[in-house]
């Protein structure tokens, strides 16, 4: 298994939530690469009905609960509290469902992804963690979840402001010393599957004296959209509080420095590994949660991740 040493090899990485383990690593020159114009065919979606139960509703809205706790206490700030839930499959067929995925994301990133040893993965996430090309660089603050209704009705909830502008602030102070020219937009509202979002718009320049590409990606990764505020000690909770293994949700992948010979130039594409699953044993482990601050409400919470796993559901 290849693993990825130092960010300036050229190659796809899959990296886990847990950065203290090293991102897997398929290096462009140790494999053969295939490229493929694939259309939006309509594949007929059937209705399924993979009921959530009680326990999991329960166990959710106690970890939840404590987490608030915390936050009231002064703990932390911020923390994205997540729950993995086993869907059993028949016939699965991993082209189909990935096409349907293609369908339903349409302003998603969606992938499939296999390794002998880790096992097989596919999501369709909304999330850049960073594009890097040559010098000029992009990343996003995403966070804040409403079911997506009437794009013209939209109104955000001081909650979910707050929520979204913690991830903001965590970049633009991770960001600011180590880059030039930020830029930071203002929240728009973007849909993604069945729900809507709230986005900012982050860019700059790197500065090779300041800043590397490894150092830029560790600086951002895990943000508070994903892990929380003040970053260690939401990981340590969420490591200690979840009750199971994220392995590879939240944490991220893409290409990595994509040398393009006619325009000379450099290019890294990464994104958070949201709205994901794992197939095992004939089940789909899908990864879903929502971040918890003080004014949040344990059932509401519970219910984002419910709307969070609909369109995933949909697609099995
Ligand atoms: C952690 C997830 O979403 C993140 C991204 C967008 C909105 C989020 C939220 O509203 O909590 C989360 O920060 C997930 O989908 O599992």
């Amino acid at each position: 298994m290849f693993l990825l040493e130092d960010f300036s090899e050229s190659g796809f990485v899959f990296a886990p939530f847990d950065a203290v383990e090293k991102p897997i690593f398929f290096p462009f020159d140790e494999f053969d690469f295939f490229s493929e114009n694939i259309n939006f065919i309509d594949v007929p979606i059937e209705n399924n009905n993979f009921a959530e139960t009680e326990i999991q509703k329960e166990n959710h809205q106690k970890i939840v609960e404590n987490a608030i706790n915390e936050i009231k206490k002064e703990s932390f700030k911020k923390v994205v509290i997540s729950r993995k839930e086993s869907i059993p499959l028949e016939n699965f067929d991993v082209v189909l469902t990935y096409k349907k995925l293609l369908q339903n994301y349409q302003n998603a990133f969606v992938y499939v992804w296999f390794h002998p040893k880790v096992g097989l993965w596919l999501g369709a996430t909304p999330e850049t963690l960073l594009t890097v090309e040559n010098l000029h660089f992009e990343t996003m603050s995403l966070a804040g979840t409403q079911v997506a209704d009437n794009l013209a009705a939209v109104i955000w909830q001081q909650k979910e402001l707050e929520e979204q502008s913690l991830v903001t602030d965590f970049i633009e102070s991770q960001l600011k010393n180590k880059v030039e020219h930020l830029q930071i937009s203002n929240p728009e509202t973007v849909k993604a599957g069945n729900l809507f979002h709230l986005k900012t718009a982050i860019s700059g320049t790197l500065h090779p004296s300041k800043s590397t590409l490894k150092e830029l990606i560790e600086s951002l990764h895990p943000t508070p959209a994903v892990c929380g505020l003040p970053r260690n000690i939401a990981k340590n909770f969420i490591l200690e509080n979840e009750n199971y293994n994220r392995e590879f949700y939240t944490g991220f992948l893409g290409e990595m420095n994509v040398i393009s010979k006619e325009s000379k130039s450099n290019k890294t594409q990464l994104f958070v590994n949201l709205r994901c699953m794992k197939i095992e044993n004939n089940f789909a482990n899908l990864f879903i949660g929502g971040g918890i601050t003080k004014d949040s409400n344990p059932e509401k919470e519970w219910q984002e991740t419910v709307s969070k796993s609909k369109t995933m559901k949909l697609v099995l």
